[in-house]
């Protein structure tokens, strides 16, 4: 099956489910044939699934309703439906409807065929420079489009971003994700490792909290490690605030150049991403289309 009608497949079952024309489709489990589990999350499990009249494959998302009230993240939920909903890019993971009964609430996601991109950390160690910089360079479309819409994802890091068949990053979860300008009202719950020195101080932050957080993830992919990973978190913390980080000899002039303009401790000398996309360590492995 070649990309163009794929595409246009695609386009056929998404219309079906979730046409701003014709009222939504109300879709439930009986229109799938819901294949294995492929991931464990806070809320609830993903299973492969295979939609029954177009055949196309999904991801379906049980999110236990029960466990969403416990946390009282169903705000959250609400809001990451709402973002995702609205947003078209080749890089972020499409959510393509959602359906409930009275235990779970299911959200029908986009199948990324490669998984996360965190397990592929984890299996190789870290990336080749030519990989990362291919990824930098899809996640910085991705974030410059959803900027456009005045949205800021706030959690991007390697267990958020999922690889499909073609190589591509998906940026996958958008529970942590508002609209601009904003000031994060819940604990941070997770790895601190990408938090920016104006969120550990808990000041306002804008779109720019993205831009570190791309220079985190460059870092990670590169070396295999976060820059400011210590065992404690205090610890991690104070390393953020003072911006304290090393960079391998192994790394090329240009991968420095990069991961130094976006970790930048005042956001607004952070490299802009129209500028990241013009950097000669995306420049260089960009395949002439
Ligand atoms: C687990 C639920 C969860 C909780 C929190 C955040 C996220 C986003 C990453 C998620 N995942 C999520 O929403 N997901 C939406 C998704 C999705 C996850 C997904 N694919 C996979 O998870 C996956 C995993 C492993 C895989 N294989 C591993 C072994 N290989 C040899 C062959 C390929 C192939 C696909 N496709 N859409």
């Amino acid at each position: 099956m070649n990309q163009k009608n794929e595409e246009y497949r695609k386009e056929i079952v998404i219309s079906s489910i979730s046409s701003p024309i014709r009222p939504p489709i109300q879709m439930s489990l009986e229109n799938f044939d819901v294949g294995h589990g492929i991931g464990k999350g806070q809320f609830g499990n993903v299973f492969i699934a295979r939609e029954k009249t177009s055949g196309y494959i999904v991801a379906l998302k049980s999110l236990s309703i029960q466990e969403l009230i416990k946390a009282n993240a169903e705000r959250q939920l609400r809001r990451e439906v709402e973002i995702q909903a609205n947003l078209r890019h080749p890089n972020i993971l499409r959510l393509l409807g959602h359906f409930h009964d009275d235990e779970s609430f299911v959200l029908i996601l986009e199948y990324a065929a490669k998984g996360e991109l965190y397990k592929q950390l984890v299996n190789s160690g870290r990336l080749k420079e030519e990989e990362a910089s291919r990824y930098i360079a899809q996640l910085a479309e991705a974030l410059s489009y959803i900027h456009k819409k005045h949205v800021i994802h706030r959690d991007i890091k390697p267990e958020n971003l999922l690889i499909d068949l073609n190589d591509e990053i998906k940026i996958a979860d958008f529970g942590w994700s508002v609209h601009t300008p904003s000031r994060r009202r819940k604990t941070f719950c997770g790895t601190l490792d990408y938090i920016p020195p104006e969120m550990v101080e808990g000041k306002e932050h804008d779109e720019k909290i993205d831009l570190w957080s791309l220079g985190v993830l460059c870092y990670e992919l590169l070396t295999g490690t976060a820059p400011f990973e210590e065992p404690g978190n205090t610890a991690t913390y104070k390393r953020i605030a003072k911006v304290e980080f090393t960079l391998p000899d192994h790394l090329s002039y240009d991968a420095r150049d990069l991961i130094n303009s976006l970790l930048q401790r005042d956001p607004k000398r952070r490299l802009p991403l129209k500028d990241v996309l013009k950097h000669p360590w995306i420049r260089k492995y960009k395949k002439t289309l």
